[in-house]
């Protein structure tokens, strides 16, 4: 049997939800990660230092008995967001990062960020105090395309607010184009990005051909194949400058099946033996560990976590759970198309 070992590794960008459906995921991370970056975007979001304590409070009451896993908390950007009391919170540890929403682009995004003129100074606090925004880089404009909006936003926003910005430091998230890649090439430091396990597994095709398929719509939504390759090579190059967010979204079956489907991958159960495959496939099963576990502490300016996890290749495709039964309902695992060999051990 062939197997790798690898230090174990973080996510860094994972959506946890709350409640039952916290109670229901979280296991499925704290199985392979050390750690993960939370995204902030619950209904209410969490906004203050005080909503990432108390959240923080139900994720630990929620830990697997035994887990070893540290919940690395951020704030949901608003027009209101106030710069000492996230200056606070970053300086007690209880944050790691700042998540930027365009107003409308995704899963309750509502109360995100309209007019960038308004956030300016909680921009200039964070550059100022090594706070790093995470972004979900994707423009709301109607006019523009939606397999567009992550390009245009690169343009329109993202790289004047990075020049009005000196020192702040950027993770473009889950991004989907060669067009994201090609940017964050361009800068020396400051600029990094979480890739997800399904953008380098699906293409758009894959979502419309043969029958709609409701597991595989997230956002930013997958693009054509050159994009999704472009993501494999950055992925597997390793450039320290991507690194892995598994932007595992779960949403239960009853809202993805829907006239209105939810967007989402989860993917936090097969995520590592995903992985293992698409390194393997791409002749890479050594850079692995860098793209997995060492990339992302680096751009954080954390250590690597001590533990390791071993992956190991069977003869046989290993079978995955289907779905996930939480209180809330089941949530349908991503299933990649192909038959995975891998398993972490
Ligand atoms: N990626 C998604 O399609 N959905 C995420 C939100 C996000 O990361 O944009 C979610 O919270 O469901
Ligand atoms: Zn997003
Ligand atoms: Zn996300």
């Amino acid at each position: 049997m062939t197997t790798i070992t690898i230090r174990r590794p973080d996510d860094w960008h994972l959506h946890l939800r709350d409640g039952a459906m916290l109670a229901g995921v979280l296991p499925e991370t704290t199985r392979h990660f050390a750690r993960a970056i939370i995204m902030p975007n619950l209904v209410p979001p969490v906004v203050t230092a005080a909503d990432a304590q108390a959240y923080r409070d139900r994720i630990l009451a929620a830990m697997p008995a035994g887990a070893d896993f540290t919940p690395l908390m951020t704030l949901y950007l608003t027009e209101d967001t106030d710069p000492e009391d996230l200056a606070r919170a970053h300086a007690s540890g209880l944050i790691t990062a700042v998540k930027l929403y365009p107003a409308g682009a995704t899963t309750n995004s509502a109360s995100g960020v309209r007019d960038f003129a308004r956030v300016r100074g909680v921009l200039d606090k964070m550059a100022e105090i090594g706070c790093p925004l995470c972004v979900h880089g994707e423009v709301t404009d109607p006019d523009i395309d939606i397999f567009d909006r992550e390009a245009v936003f690169i343009d329109r926003v993202l790289d004047p607010v990075r020049r009005a910005t000196p020192g702040l430091r950027v993770i473009m998230e889950h991004i989907t184009t060669k067009d994201g890649v090609d940017y964050v090439k361009t800068a020396e430091k400051d600029l990094g990005a979480t890739i997800t396990t399904h953008h380098l597994i699906i293409n758009r095709n894959h979502i419309l051909v043969g029958g709609i398929k409701p597991h595989y719509y997230c956002l930013p939504v997958a693009k054509r194949e050159e994009h999704r390759l472009a993501l494999r090579a950055a992925a597997t190059s390793g450039d320290e400058r991507f690194f892995l967010g598994t932007d595992s979204a779960p949403h239960i079956d009853a809202l993805k099946e829907h006239a209105c489907g939810c967007a989402g991958c989860f993917t936090a159960t097969n995520t590592m033996a995903l992985l293992a495959h698409v390194f393997e496939d791409e002749g890479a099963l050594d850079r692995l560990e860098g793209f997995a576990s060492l990339h992302g502490p680096a751009f954080y300016g954390l250590a690597p976590n001590q533990g390791t996890l071993t992956l190991a290749r069977s003869d046989h495709p290993v079978q995955f759970p289907e779905k996930i039964e939480t209180g809330d309902g089941p949530v349908t695992v991503f299933d990649p198309g192909f038959p995975v060999y891998w398993s972490p051990l």
